[in-house]
């Protein structure tokens, strides 16, 4: 084995260790922690201002996108929103140790379900420092341990962040091991992790397309996958074009590098005419670059047209794919066809096609009169969010406290027997 293999196997020794004590740690205990860490970040800010400096003029030679730099950068902002969701992750309910679903059997006996954590989670997710925090902060809510692997771009920030973690967990009751950083980037360290099953119950993969290909050539724990979001606006032929307009605009211009950002926008042909120039001029305004079928480009010759390369992009930048279709089942088509399962949205006053679009669109959430970028647990109401996951199964969605728990089923009698 070489070192990387037995740094990996003791930090997995460990997690597994400290997710046993984490099992059976009070709420009063976890959120105690929570706040500790809150109140170390606020007092560290200098410092994590400046490992961050180190990673954008990192960033900044190495060419990374506007969008991936935004991602990247801690701002007031940032560190502020990290405080607050360790705070309000902190006053949640406990899902832990609750019995639900609770039926009497004929012979008296008792049969309920109880929440537990799902043990040791091993996430790897992309160059965001606040992740770093929101999914330490859920996991330990939720009773786990876990083992972080961010991305390269945000190393030094994530240092001072596990340095921050590593400082708070001291002053508590918790294991210190509960929350552990992957120091590295070097990425055999993920083809380790993903295969550490004595150790690790669950991992989630934050990422893009070269995550998924490793992770389904080598992966052996079972994953929760927080994959890519090709997402779509759809503008129905019975939509309000002004809110429709309000919608697509913010869809697309909220924040280019999130994965709820919209990738295509699909148009009714019926409204075509009256609302294609309309987002034409307003997402110039935005310095969005647009490329359209054929059709479109009828109507706005100026657009670069789109291949079906563009409806399968996910570009995370000021670029969008849009698209004239006939009917709303040509939209779910599109959607079928193109999309990663992620997050949908109709834009429409008829019920009907609404009600058509919830049940026919299968993505993990889809959304009636409000635009993509409303895919983030924060916004849900879970105090923060370890992603979006895009599986089917476990859980699917914005992924929050519950989604980082399993059940078991606990009996109690008095003494009956099965006869
Ligand atoms: N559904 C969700 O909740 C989320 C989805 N995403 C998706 O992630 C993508 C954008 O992020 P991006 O930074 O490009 O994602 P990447 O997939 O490039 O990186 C994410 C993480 O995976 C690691 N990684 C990537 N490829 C490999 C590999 N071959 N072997 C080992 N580790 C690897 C990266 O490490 P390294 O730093 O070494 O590259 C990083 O830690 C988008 O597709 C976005 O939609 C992002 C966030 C949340
Ligand atoms: N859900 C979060 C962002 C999750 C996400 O997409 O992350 P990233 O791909 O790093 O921008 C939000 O909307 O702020």
């Amino acid at each position: 084995m070489n070192d990387l293999a037995q740094t990996l196997d003791a930090i997995g020794q460990r997690a597994k260790s400290a997710a046993r004590e984490m099992a059976r740690a009070t709420d009063a205990e976890k959120s105690k922690a929570l706040m500790m860490i809150a109140q170390h970040i606020d007092e560290s800010q200098t410092a994590l201002f400046q490992a961050n400096q180190e990673d954008l003029d990192a960033a900044v030679k190495h060419e990374l996108s506007p969008a991936m730099v935004d991602r990247l950068r801690l701002s007031d902002k940032t560190l502020m929103t990290m405080t607050k969701g360790l705070r309000q992750v902190a006053e949640m309910v406990d899902p832990i140790g609750s019995l639900g679903n609770t039926i009497v059997r004929p012979n008296g006996m008792r049969v309920s379900q109880m929440r537990v954590p799902l043990g040791v989670i091993g996430i790897i997710y992309e160059s965001r420092p606040n992740v770093t925090i929101d999914a330490a902060a859920l996991c330990l809510k939720s009773g786990n341990a876990c083992i972080l692997r961010g991305g390269s771009e945000a190393f030094h920030t994530n240092m001072a962040l596990a340095g921050i973690l590593r400082e708070a967990m001291l002053q508590t009751a918790l294991p210190k091991d509960a929350v552990q950083l992957i120091e590295t980037t070097d990425r055999q360290a993920v083809g380790h992790l993903v295969k550490m099953t004595e150790y690790v119950d669950v991992i989630v993969p934050r990422g893009g397309k070269s995550l998924i290909r490793r992770l389904q050539d080598e992966a052996r724990v079972p994953l929760i996958k927080h994959l890519d979001g090709n997402c779509h606006v759809y503008v129905d032929e019975h939509a309000d074009l002004e809110r429709a307009l309000k919608i697509a605009i913010n869809a697309k211009t909220y924040r280019y590098g999130i994965c709820g950002a919209m990738e295509t926008l699909l148009v009714h042909r019926r409204v075509a005419n009256d609302f294609l120039p309309k987002i034409e001029s307003a997402m110039a305004e935005h310095g969005v670059e647009l490329r359209g079928c054929e059709i479109t480009r009828t109507i706005c010759p100026a657009m670069t047209p789109a291949t079906d390369e563009d409806w399968a992009e996910e570009y995370l930048a000021p670029i969008l794919a849009v698209r004239v279709v006939d009917s709303i089942d040509d939209a779910m088509e599109h959607i079928a066809r193109w999309g990663s399962g992620h997050t949908d949205a109709i834009v429409t006053q008829d019920v009907d096609a609404a009600r058509r679009f919830e049940r026919e669109v299968d993505s993990s959430s889809v959304y009636v009169n409000l635009p993509t970028c409303f895919a983030d647990g924060f916004e849900y109401g879970l105090g923060a969010e370890i992603g979006i996951s895009t599986n089917r199964l476990h859980a699917r969605g914005p992924v929050g406290l519950e989604g980082l728990t399993t059940q078991k089923w606990v009996l109690h009698g008095e003494g009956q027997t099965r006869g």
